[in-house]
């Protein structure tokens, strides 16, 4: 016997063993019971014990893993939410009002006063309704920043409307049921709401959106029940008489539905700053922002984007507040992130509602211009969209030896590539452009890549240092005010586009 209850070998289990060794000894089993008898009781209570421990023991495994790892988890959760069921009306029937000539003027005025019933406006009686179940509304919350907390709760669930409280006689003190209270769910700004591996219901870009994803049901009617002869005069004042068993279903409240949802947050900001990993781009945004990313010397560092606040421009007067921006630094991109290598994936569906990239280079690495390349094939890779956007370029850590030795080389590489076709023939002669087209297969992903649009500038920096930071803030500025100048002239184009047809159509 003392073999078969040797410790189990974890750590874990042999205290388990000996907890319930304790308890074995000292409170389950009376001295007296027999030996066998009692050591098969004790296995048994052994591995209830067992089976309870390690179910409660599995949501906090769980939750250390997203402890552990919050980025793989931040931006994407499956959650289900029902509403709540609609209160129940009830059969009601009718007092006895008999007002005899014998009655005095006090209990006429009594009978009167109870029968003054709640009627609508073209006379008819109002007989109370069960209260409507509680809707489920998810909205967008500016003091959200990430969906993690959906994987500790997943399950919201609404509360039933209240029954209506009647005793069975109609009276002109009933009421409806109560309705039950709204659960509005907060997310994150630029949290898109989709059924479960279905379409598409909500985009909560902007605070105070709101979408009603589960519809309380609605609370059951209440009925009269009369005696066959009084219904056809019952009927002139309601409709709700109940005629036979069938209509009892009416009373009943309707239930109300489960929905599975996705609940995917894309990032909302004005910038995204992207490059490789250690480029500095945390460092850039401590730099011009007052948030406070995570800033260290291995690649990343950075697991979820952080996002800061650029504030506006004085020197632009009252334009000031046109040249505000959110900027958001994504984890560094890798070569293959677009086939989910490194963080990237996970990150670059965040680019999709930026208006302008910042791509940061670190240019002490030891070939900025690959560096460079990868990042915008990556992009291309992704969403070739990506790479139709804006886009200045920080040549960052100018500070360094390196950096400063090769930055007009390195500038003018970089400005080479583009879409504003350089010849083939003409040969790069900065020290980097040489590498990549050293082979035909280079040579074919070097034209892909060259056949997206240049950037509007290339700025070098050091952030760690200050040095030259109001330039870069004055072009990623201008880059900004550039993307809204365009938009407004779409949005005059497509107005005199409506203006015109609809002037073509009057005449
Ligand atoms: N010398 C110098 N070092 C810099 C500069 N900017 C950033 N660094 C350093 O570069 C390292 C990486 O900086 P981060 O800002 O964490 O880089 P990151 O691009 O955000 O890195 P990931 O989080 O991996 O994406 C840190 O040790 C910074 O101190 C600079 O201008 N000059």
């Amino acid at each position: 016997m003392v073999s078969l209850i040797s410790p189990p070998p974890s750590a874990a289990l042999s205290s388990l063993h000996f907890r319930e060794e304790s308890l074995f000894s000292s409170r389950i089993f009376p001295k007296r019971c027999n030996q066998s008898r009692c050591y098969s009781g004790y296995l048994r209570f052994c591995t209830i014990r067992c089976k309870l421990l390690s179910a409660k023991e599995s949501p906090s495994s769980s939750l250390d893993s997203l402890i552990k790892e919050p980025h793989k988890y931040f931006d994407q959760v499956i959650i289900t939410v029902r509403s709540g069921d609609g209160g129940h009306g009830a059969i009601l029937s009718m007092p006895n009002q008999k007002v005899g000539k014998s009655q005095g003027k006090y209990e006429k005025d009594k009978a009167r006063k109870k029968s003054s019933y709640k009627r609508d406006f073209d006379g008819s009686l109002i007989l109370p309704m069960g209260g409507h179940g509680g809707d489920v509304i998810i909205f967008a919350d500016e003091g959200k920043d990430s969906l993690l907390e959906f994987h500790m709760k997943s399950r919201y669930n609404a509360k039933r409307g209240g029954n209506v409280d009647a005793m069975g006689v109609l009276n002109s003190q009933l009421c409806n049921g109560i309705a039950a209270p709204t659960v509005r769910i907060p997310v994150p700004l630029g949290t898109v709401v989709k059924r479960k591996r279905g379409k598409l219901l909500a985009d909560l870009a902007r605070p105070g959106d709101e979408i009603l994803v589960a519809r309380g049901g609605q609370g059951g009617v209440s009925l009269l029940e009369m005696p066959e002869h009084k219904r056809k005069r019952m009927m002139a004042l309601t409709t709700n008489v109940m005629r036979d068993k069938t209509d009892k279903v009416l009373v009943l409240g309707q239930p109300g539905e489960e929905v599975s949802l996705e609940l995917v947050l894309r990032v909302v900001a004005d910038v995204g700053l992207v490059g490789l990993p250690n480029a500095g781009k945390s460092t850039l945004l401590a730099a011009i922002t007052l948030a406070k990313p995570d800033i260290a010397d291995y690649p990343f560092t950075t697991l979820m984007p952080n996002l800061g606040r650029l504030g506006g421009d004085p020197s632009l007067g009252a334009g000031m507040f046109s040249s505000e921006a959110t900027l958001a630094d994504l984890p560094g991109l890798i070569e293959g992130a677009h086939l989910g290598k490194g963080l990237g994936r996970n990150f670059l569906r965040h680019l999709r509602r930026t208006r302008v990239l910042v791509h940061v280079i670190d240019a002490a690495a030891e070939n900025p211009v690959a560096d460079y390349r990868t990042v915008r094939e990556e992009l291309r890779m992704y969403n070739p969209e990506y790479l139709q956007r804006p886009y200045i370029v920080v040549l960052n850590k100018i500070d360094l030896p390196a950096a400063r030795d090769r930055l007009p080389s390195l500038t003018e590489a970089i400005l080479r590539i583009g879409s504003d076709m350089v010849p083939s023939e003409t040969k790069p002669s900065s020290e980097f452009a040489d590498e990549p087209s050293s082979s035909t297969e280079n040579d074919k992903k070097d034209k892909e890549v060259e056949d997206y649009p240049r950037p509007l500038s290339v700025v070098a920096v050091s952030v760690l240092k200050g040095i030259k930071i109001n330039e870069m803030l004055k072009q990623i500025r201008a880059a900004l005010r550039r993307c809204r100048d365009s938009n407004e002239a779409l949005t005059l184009l497509i107005n005199y586009d409506c203006l015109s047809s609809y002037f073509c159509w009057k005449t």
